[in-house]
């Protein structure tokens, strides 16, 4: 199978590497275009723009960073759009909202080409295991198309039906993973702060109803002060953002998530956004987010 791919990133690399270990034949993109050697090494093929990778391939994935990325690779000079048509499918694997992803889906459907919004859960080293779990909606015809794609990058996809189903129960998701992420910190730096031992906090935690494998992975190195992007900060809190978002829009009151998004903004606002979404500890260690 030959697939184009758009945006190079954390994500995108590693699922493109996957791909193409698979014997995929895989035309690469980067808005950076640089970024593309790494994978021409695999051996990718380059598309100077996004509409060449288009004109080039039956399907094309993106895994761009948030809804201005992934508008502007459709809309703008040289987007995907230019080159979509009848018998062609476009996958975005971004995580956007869901207005984001209809404008898209009307765009590509207009010119006759086919849509399906695919976000996932599962970050770097998930996607280079190719254990993804994919969230995709929209066109059926194409999600089954790409059954071996998803087979590879992930463990497990659901087909949600309608466009922006994908993309709201990925916010949904991550809105939860984030609240969960200002819990732990919170926690560790109340055990800290009380004379307690953190990485005990870790110990008893991992034994107990609440055990996950996010604070197993990430309660240590944060305990270190590492913070590796696996998942940048800043994507973490446009998740949240388009979390509340989608909470205004449906009168849902969410006063967790608000609270865990300033949080991040703060987090955001000492520079941290680029670090792993764990880095939000830096804001909560001090005893409370004023005090960072
Ligand atoms: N990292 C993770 O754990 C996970 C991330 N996601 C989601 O996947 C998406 C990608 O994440 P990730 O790979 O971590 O992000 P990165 O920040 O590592 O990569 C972002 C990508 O988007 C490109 N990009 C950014 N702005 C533009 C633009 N205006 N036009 C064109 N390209 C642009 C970047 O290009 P350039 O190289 O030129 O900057 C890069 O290829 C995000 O939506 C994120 O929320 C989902 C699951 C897990
Ligand atoms: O969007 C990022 C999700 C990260 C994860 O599921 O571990």
């Amino acid at each position: 199978m030959e697939v184009g791919f758009l945006g190079l990133g954390i994500m995108g690399k590693a699922m493109a590497a996957n791909l193409l270990r698979h014997g995929f034949r895989v035309t690469v993109w980067n808005r950076t275009l640089s970024k593309c050697q790494e994978l021409v090494a695999l051996g990718a093929t380059v598309g100077e723009t996004p509409a060449a990778v288009v004109a080039k391939c039956r399907y094309t994935i993106a895994m761009l960073s948030d809804p201005i990325a992934a508008l502007s690779v459709v809309f703008d000079k040289n987007g995907v759009l230019e080159q979509i048509g009848n018998g062609k499918g476009y996958v975005d694997m971004s995580t956007v909202d869901a207005a984001t992803s209809s404008k898209i889906s009307e765009a590509v459907k207009q010119k006759g080409g086919a849509f399906l919004e695919a976000p996932v859960s599962g970050s770097k080293k998930p996607a280079e295991d190719g254990q993804l779990v994919i969230l995709a909606a929209g066109d059926k015809a194409l999600y089954d198309d790409m059954v071996p794609a998803f087979d590879i990058l992930g463990k497990k996809s659901f087909f949600l039906g309608e466009i922006g189903n994908g993309a709201k129960m990925k916010l949904v998701v991550n809105m939860i993973m984030g609240s969960m992420m200002n819990a732990l910190s919170e926690g560790l730096s109340l055990a800290d702060n009380s004379g307690l031992s953190p990485q005990t906090l870790l110990d008893v935690l991992d034994l107990g109803a609440i055990a996950n494998p996010m604070f197993k992975l990430k309660g240590p190195s944060m305990l270190k002060g590492s913070y590796n992007p696996a998942f940048p900060l800043k994507h973490q809190q446009k998740d949240m953002r388009l979390a509340l978002s989608l909470g205004d829009e449906n009168a849902v009151s969410m006063p967790v998530a608000a609270a865990s998004n300033e949080a991040f903004k703060k987090a955001r606002s000492l520079e941290l956004g680029d670090l792993d979404f764990s880095a939000v500890y830096e804001v909560l260690k001090g005893g409370g987010s004023s005090q960072a």
